[in-house]
C-alpha cells in the first residue's frame, strides 16, 4: 500500500520542463486554470488547449460554435476573454470551448506526453489534491506556469496542492495570503493585464469552488481539457 505522506513533489518553471515527467499538474492560478474551471462550472463539454492564435482561430473556422478565448483584449476571431469574472455569465452547455493563454496553456501543452496531466488553480484544489491520492501518484511534478516559475500565486497554489496531496492537512490562509499579493494579482486589480474583470482576483482566490478536478488528454492530436469527478475520501482504500 502506498504511503500518502510519501510523495515526491518538485516544483519547476515552464523553461525547466527539460524531461517529460510521468504525472503533471500544472498550476495557473491567475487566470487561465481558473478560467477553464468556470467553463465547466458553466456547462462546457471540453476545452481544447490551443498551440497557437493562429490555431485557435484554424479550428474556430472549422467548428463556427466553438467558443474560442485568449488572454489580452478582446480581439476578432475570438468570443470572448480569459476572464472568470466575463465567464460566470456565459451559458456554455455542451459546448467545446478553445483557450489559448500566455502561460497556462503553454503550460499543459509542454508536458502533453505525461502519463497523467492535471491542470489547477485553488478553485480545484481539494479535488485535484484527491485525484493524486486516488491515483497512488507518488511522483508529481508541478509545472509553475507563471513568470518562468517565479509566479507567487501558483507555486503558493502547487504548495498547497502537493500538501493535501500528501493528506496533510494545511490552513489554506497562509496560500491565499501569497497568491493575494503577487505581482499578478496587483497587474490585474490596477488594470495592467487586460480583458480583465474587477472581481477577477477574488475569483481566483476561491478555494475549492468546483468538486472537479481538470484532466488533459492527447485526442486525435489535439490536447483536451476536461472535468474529472473525484471520488470522495470516503471512498479510498484505508491507507
Ligand atoms: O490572462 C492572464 O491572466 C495571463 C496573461 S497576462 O499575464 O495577463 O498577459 O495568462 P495566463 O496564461 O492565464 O496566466
Ligand atoms: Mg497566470
Amino acid at each position: 500500500m502506498r504511503d500518502h505522506d510519501r510523495m515526491d513533489s518538485r516544483f519547476l518553471g515552464i523553461p525547466e520542463l527539460v524531461d517529460v515527467p510521468t504525472v503533471a499538474v500544472v498550476v495557473d492560478v491567475m487566470r487561465a486554470f481558473t478560467v477553464a474551471a468556470w467553463a465547466f462550472g458553466q456547462g462546457a463539454e471540453r476545452i481544447v488547449l490551443a498551440e497557437s492564435l493562429d490555431e485557435a482561430l484554424a479550428l474556430k473556422a472549422r467548428h463556427p460554435e466553438w467558443v474560442t478565448l485568449k488572454d489580452g483584449p478582446p480581439a476578432p476571431g475570438f468570443d470572448t476573454v480569459n476572464s472568470p469574472g466575463f465567464l460566470r455569465s456565459a451559458d456554455l452547455g455542451g459546448r467545446t470551448v478553445v483557450q489559448k493563454t500566455t502561460a497556462g496553456t503553454v503550460g499543459a501543452l509542454a508536458v502533453k506526453e505525461a502519463s497523467l496531466v492535471l491542470c489547477a488553480g485553488f478553485v480545484v484544489a481539494e479535488a485535484t489534491a484527491r485525484l493524486l491520492r486516488t491515483r497512488a501518484c507518488d511522483s508529481v511534478t508541478f509545472v509553475v506556469t507563471g513568470e518562468d516559475g517565479q509566479a507567487d500565486e501558483d507555486l503558493a497554489c502547487a504548495q498547497y496542492i502537493a500538501r493535501r496531496a500528501t493528506g496533510a492537512g494545511p490552513d489554506a490562509t497562509e496560500f491565499l495570503r501569497r497568491a493575494g499579493e503577487s505581482r499578478a494579482a496587483a497587474e490585474l486589480t490596477e488594470g495592467v493585464r487586460e480583458g480583465a474583470h474587477p472581481d477577477d482576483v477574488a475569483l481566483c482566490l476561491e478555494l475549492d469552488r468546483f468538486p472537479f478536478a481538470m484532466v488533459a488528454t492527447l485526442e486525435d492530436s489535439l490536447m483536451v481539457l476536461r472535468a474529472c469527478a473525484v471520488p470522495s475520501l470516503t471512498d479510498e482504500a484505508p491507507a
